[in-house]
């Protein structure tokens, strides 16, 4: 499902990604630990194309339609409609996207989703609205019909509920006022209604309470454990993967990723610390 591939980035002209290379099929769920300032938040930021990050060499490719008979093979809705936003033809393989090559709202109307380790308050926009707009823009980019204000108040609902998240806070402006736990609950049902094949979760778990974490952790298995998704979980601690189990853990450190490992490295990690790993 993505592919990245000797992937180097600066940010205000300091590299920060030095060669990074990682695989994830449809169906997987993988966890990028590393110490502060490895680059973790950087990767995700590139892959969302976010604006004053660089890539000066390397590919990503996002592959979101399962091939025939290839890894995952769940049902998938319709197809990105790549003749809408992309004036480039190199941009038209189907169900094989160069990521890089796509503007932001492009890349979350193939199916990307980016949770935020800092999520943005946006006064003045609620997130009912917010939502609505967000999910019918990607709707239309896919060639569906716009969700009724109906239709969409009853999806609204049901994600809330998944994050055991007030319906009230849903008609308050995005993220203003919101506690940091709140915030990252937010990220989540807006996960939900968005339903993306990928999501980069950025440290979703930072901030949440005991009982929040395991909510969160449950809505994130509830939303995105299926065949034809996958998720790229950046976090600091065990706590998260132990609702959420990661089938493939890497450490990043100095903007590559210096090892690889099933579920147990992470908890070697937090046993022993980075130094063996990245000296
Ligand atoms: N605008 C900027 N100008 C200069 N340096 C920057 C800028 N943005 C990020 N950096 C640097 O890039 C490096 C990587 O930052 P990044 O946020 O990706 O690290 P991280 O692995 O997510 O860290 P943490 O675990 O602390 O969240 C850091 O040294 C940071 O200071």
């Amino acid at each position: 499902m993505l592919k990245i591939e000797n992937l180097h980035a600066t940010v205000a002209d300091k590299p920060i990604l030095k060669g990074l290379s990682l695989a994830i099929n449809a169906g997987e769920i993988h966890a990028i630990m590393g110490p502060n300032g490895a680059g973790k938040s950087t990767l995700s930021y590139v892959l969302g194309g976010r604006p004053g990050y660089e890539v000066t060499e390397g590919s990503v490719t996002f592959s979101p339609l399962p091939l025939a008979g290839g890894v995952g093979g769940g049902s998938v809705s319709a197809a990105p409609n790549l003749d809408m936003p992309s004036p480039d033809p190199s941009r038209k393989r189907e169900g094989d996207l160069d990521l890089l090559a796509l503007d932001p709202h492009e890349r979350a109307a193939a199916g990307l989703f980016l949770g935020f380790q800092y999520p943005v308050e946006i006064p003045g926009v609620s997130n009912v609205q917010f939502l609505r707009e967000s999910l019918n823009a990607q709707r239309k980019a896919r060639g569906q019909e716009p969700l009724s204000g109906g239709d969409f108040l009853k999806l609204a609902r049901e994600k809330a509920g998944l994050l055991k998240m007030d319906m009230d806070m849903l008609k308050r402006p995005v993220n203003v006022g919101f506690s940091g736990g709140e915030k990252k609950r937010n990220e989540m049902v807006q996960m939900g209604i968005l339903d993306p094949r990928l999501a980069i979760l950025d440290e979703t778990d930072s901030g949440l309470d005991i009982d929040a974490l395991r909510t969160v952790g449950d809505g994130i298995n509830a939303i995105m454990r299926k065949p034809d998704k996958a998720v790229l979980l950046i976090t600091h601690y065990q706590r998260l993967l132990d609702y959420v189990q990661p089938d493939f853990v890497h450490v990043l450190a100095g903007g590559r990723i210096v090892k690889s490992g099933g579920p147990e490295l992470a908890h070697e990690l937090e046993e022993h610390g980075y130094a063996e790993v990245v000296a």
